[in-house]
C-alpha cells in the first residue's frame, strides 16, 4: 500500500472530483469514491445517471474534464487502459462463438504475450475457481447461461487484474440463474480479495452483492454507505424511492404537536424532527412496502381505512393491492400466513413512525 502526501495510507481506489462532460450533458458532477481493497461496490442509479461513463474512466476507456483516479496512491488518470491492470464483464458477455472455453479464457493473456508456461497456469487456475472442469474444450453453444457467464467472469480474472468492473452482467439471464450468479459472484469475490465495482439499475442486485452502494442520480453521487443503511436510512427522498419499494405520502409537520399529518387520509403519527426544515411544514413520508401494519378496521386503532383489492402471492410473501377511500393503491407486503386475506376485507394501514423517512418537500 502506498502513502499519500499527507503521510496516511492511499485508499485502494481513490476516484477524487470527477467530472465528464459531452458538450452540454454533464454525465457526472465532482463525484468522489474511494474503494476498499477487499470491498465489493455497487454503482447504483437509473438510465442515464452516469453509471458507465464512471466504469469507462475508471477503465481509461475515457477521460474526465476535471478529476483524478489514483490506484493504490498512483495517479492513473492518464493511463491507457490495458496499463491500469484492470478486468472487465459487459452485460454483452461476447464470448467468441468459435473459440473453445480454453481458447477464450486465453485470448487476454494471448494478447499481452504473456509466456505460454504462465497462460498454462492460468487457464488450471480459472477452471478451478470458476469450476469449469470439463467444459474447457467446449463451444460457447454447448454451455448454458450460467456456465458461458462463469467464462466470461474468468476472462476478466484471467489476468490477475487490480480490480473488475462488471457492467449489468446478468441483465440478459433468467431471474432464477440471476440469484445464484450472484451468490457465485460474491463468492468470486470475496476469495480473490480484489474490489468489484459492479454498475446496475437493479437495486435488488445492488443489495443482495455488494457491501457499499453508491447511488448516482443525475450524474451526482446522491449517497454512499453500507448497504443496509442505505436501505434501512435512505439519507434523501431519491435513495428512499430508488432503493427498496416505498409508497409515498404527502403531508404536514407540526413542530409544537411534534406529529406528521397526512391530512389526504386523516391520519397522524408522531414524529420527532424533520431535518432541514427551513421553515416549510410540507413534508414528504416514504414507508417501505413490508412496514406497514395492518389491522382489522373494527379494531379501532388509528390508521388509513383501506380494502384488499387483490391478494398477489409471491413465495413466502404477499402482496396485498389496498385502495383507500381516496380511490388510491397501496401495496403492502406481509409474510404469508395460512390463509392470505380475502378480497374485500376492510382494514387499517398504519406503521411504526421510527420505520418510516420524513423529507422537506421539494428537496
Ligand atoms: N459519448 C457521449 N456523448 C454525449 N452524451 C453522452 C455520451 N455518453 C453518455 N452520454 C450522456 O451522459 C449521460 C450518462 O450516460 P451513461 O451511459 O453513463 O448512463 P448510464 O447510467 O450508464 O445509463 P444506462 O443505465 O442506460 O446505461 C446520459 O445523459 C447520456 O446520454
Amino acid at each position: 500500500m502506498n502513502q499519500s502526501q499527507n503521510g496516511a495510507e492511499a485508499p485502494y481506489i481513490r476516484i477524487a472530483n470527477i467530472s465528464r462532460q459531452y458538450g452540454q450533458v454533464r454525465a457526472l458532477h465532482d463525484l468522489s469514491i474511494d474503494i476498499d481493497k477487499h470491498e465489493f461496490i455497487a454503482i447504483l442509479g437509473p438510465s442515464g445517471s452516469g453509471k458507465s461513463t464512471l466504469l469507462r474512466l475508471i477503465a481509461g476507456l475515457d477521460r474526465p474534464t476535471a478529476g483524478r483516479i489514483f490506484f493504490d496512491g498512483v495517479d492513473v488518470t492518464d493511463l491507457p487502459p490495458h496499463k491500469r491492470g484492470i478486468g472487465m464483464v459487459f452485460q454483452e458477455f461476447l464470448l467468441f462463438p468459435h473459440r473453445t472455453v480454453r481458447e477464450n479464457l486465453a485470448f487476454p493473456l494471448r494478447m499481452t504475450n504473456q509466456p505460454p508456461q504462465m497462460i498454462l497456469e492460468r487457464l488450471d487456475w480459472a477452471e478451478a475457481i470458476l469450476s469449469l472442469n470439463g467444459l474447457m474444450d467446449r463451444y460457447p453453444n454447448q454451455l448454458s447461461g450460467g456456465q458461458q457467464q462463469r467464462v466470461a467472469l474468468g476472462r476478466g480474472l484471467v489476468t490477475h487484474p487490480t480490480l473488475l468492473l462488471l457492467d449489468e452482467p446478468l441483465a440478459n439471464l433468467d431471474r432464477e440463474l440471476r440469484n445464484e450468479m450472484e451468490v457465485e459472484i460474491r463468492r468470486y469475490q470475496k476469495q480473490l480479495g480484489i474490489p468489484f465495482v459492479y454498475v446496475t439499475h437493479n437495486q435488488e442486485e445492488a443489495l443482495s452483492m455488494s457491501d457499499r452502494v453508491a447511488v448516482i442520480n443525475g450524474g451526482k453521487l446522491e449517497a454512499l454507505g453500507e448497504r443496509q443503511l442505505i436501505y434501512d436510512h435512505p439519507p434523501t427522498p431519491f435513495v428512499a424511492r430508488f432503493v427498496g419499494k416505498s409508497t409515498r405520502f404527502d403531508g404536514a409537520f407540526d413542530a409544537a404537536s411534534k406529529k406528521v399529518d397526512l391530512q389526504r387520509y386523516n391520519y397522524s403519527f408522531p414524529y420527532e424532527e424533520v431535518a432541514e426544515r427551513k421553515g416549510n411544514a410540507r413534508v414528504e413520508v416514504f414507508v417501505k412496502n413490508e412496514r406497514f401494519e395492518l389491522l382489522p378496521s373494527r379494531s379501532g386503532s388509528a390508521g388509513i381505512p383501506c380494502t384488499v383489492a387483490d391478494v398477489v402471492l409471491r413465495g413466502p410473501f404477499v402482496e396485498y393491492i389496498l385502495e383507500t377511500e381516496a380511490d388510491e393503491r397501496i401495496i403492502a407486503v406481509q409474510p404469508k400466513r395460512e390463509e392470505p386475506l380475502a378480497l374485500g376485507t376492510k382494514l387499517s394501514l398504519s406503521w411504526n413512525p421510527s420505520q418510516c423517512h420524513v423529507f422537506p418537500a421539494g428537496r
